[in-house]
């Protein structure tokens, strides 16, 4: 498979506190990759440095042969590397279909198969509309997403990120505050979209089961360090991350 995104050295700090001490994986295509770790351990850190709401002190992020760190996250999604956050960041009085129209709009060239010849509104509408159907959603097309309950509120988040066609997903604990229920669909709509939509995901989880089912790869983190990096069967195995995480009788 071939690499992805590489992350190399990553340094950052807050006012003398090491959110990441020096961070490298890689992130190879078709990857559900998970990232775990106690509290504060940087894993949102780390998503943010991805993402480029933060800059490294120290390191480089490479994604598809290409250095990100010094561009704009904005320009970051526009070369396929997509985010959703910890706390929704929907746009509460819009409807669902705005929402998931604007994660479009950025990826317009991107489905160009969709009615190559209409005007780009259109085909906008209907690369969003066909998400929407994918993910369950087109029942509530037209309710404003803030009025929706948290669980549907979170799939329309995701919705929104995978309507900009990103070739890597960043999520932040999409699974948090969701019913058993809901974590097994939202489980499957990311499964899914990563077969027939080719996307590569990187999740940070605290859900450790789903974790452990659902990822190929696995890194832990503990105090801005890598702890191990892996398939999920081994971690459990690893001494230092039973000691920092697992708890040692784990
Ligand atoms: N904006 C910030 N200002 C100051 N300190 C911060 C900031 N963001 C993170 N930190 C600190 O950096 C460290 C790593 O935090 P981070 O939120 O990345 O961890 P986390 O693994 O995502 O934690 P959690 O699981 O609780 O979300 C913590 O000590 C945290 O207090």
């Amino acid at each position: 498979m071939s690499r992805l995104l590489e992350a190399e050295d990553l340094h950052l700090s807050f006012r003398g506190v090491k959110a990441l001490a020096g961070v490298s994986f890689t992130v190879s295509e078709g990857d559900l990759f998970a990232v775990i770790g106690p509290n504060g351990a940087g894993k949102t850190s780390l998503l943010n440095v991805l993402s480029g709401l933060y800059k490294p002190s120290r390191g480089k992020v490479v994604f598809l042969g290409e250095e990100l760190v010094g561009q704009s996250p904005q320009d970051r999604v526009r070369k396929g590397l997509g985010r959703t956050f910890q706390n929704l960041e929907l746009f509460r009085g819009m409807t669902v279909l705005d929402n998931v129209k604007l994660g479009a709009e950025l990826a317009v060239g991107a489905y160009t198969d969709l009615l190559p010849h209409a005007p780009t509104e259109w085909r906008i509408r209907r690369w969003a509309e066909e998400v929407l159907d994918y993910l369950h959603l087109s029942p509530y097309r037209h309710a404003p997403a803030g009025a929706l309950p948290y669980g549907l509120q979170k799939r329309v988040e995701v919705a929104r990120a995978l309507a900009g066609r990103p070739k890597l997903l960043l999520l932040d604990e999409p699974m948090a505050g969701l019913s058993l229920e809901e974590k097994q669909d939202l489980a499957r709509f990311l499964l899914d979209a990563r077969r027939e939509w080719g996307v590569t995901l990187l999740l940070v989880e605290h859900d450790l089961k789903a974790v452990l089912e659902l990822s190929t790869c696995v890194l832990v983190m503990s105090y801005g360090e890598v702890l191990y990096q892996g398939a999920p069967s081994g971690v459990r195995e690893d001494p230092r991350v039973a000691e920092a995480y697992l708890g040692r009788s784990a």
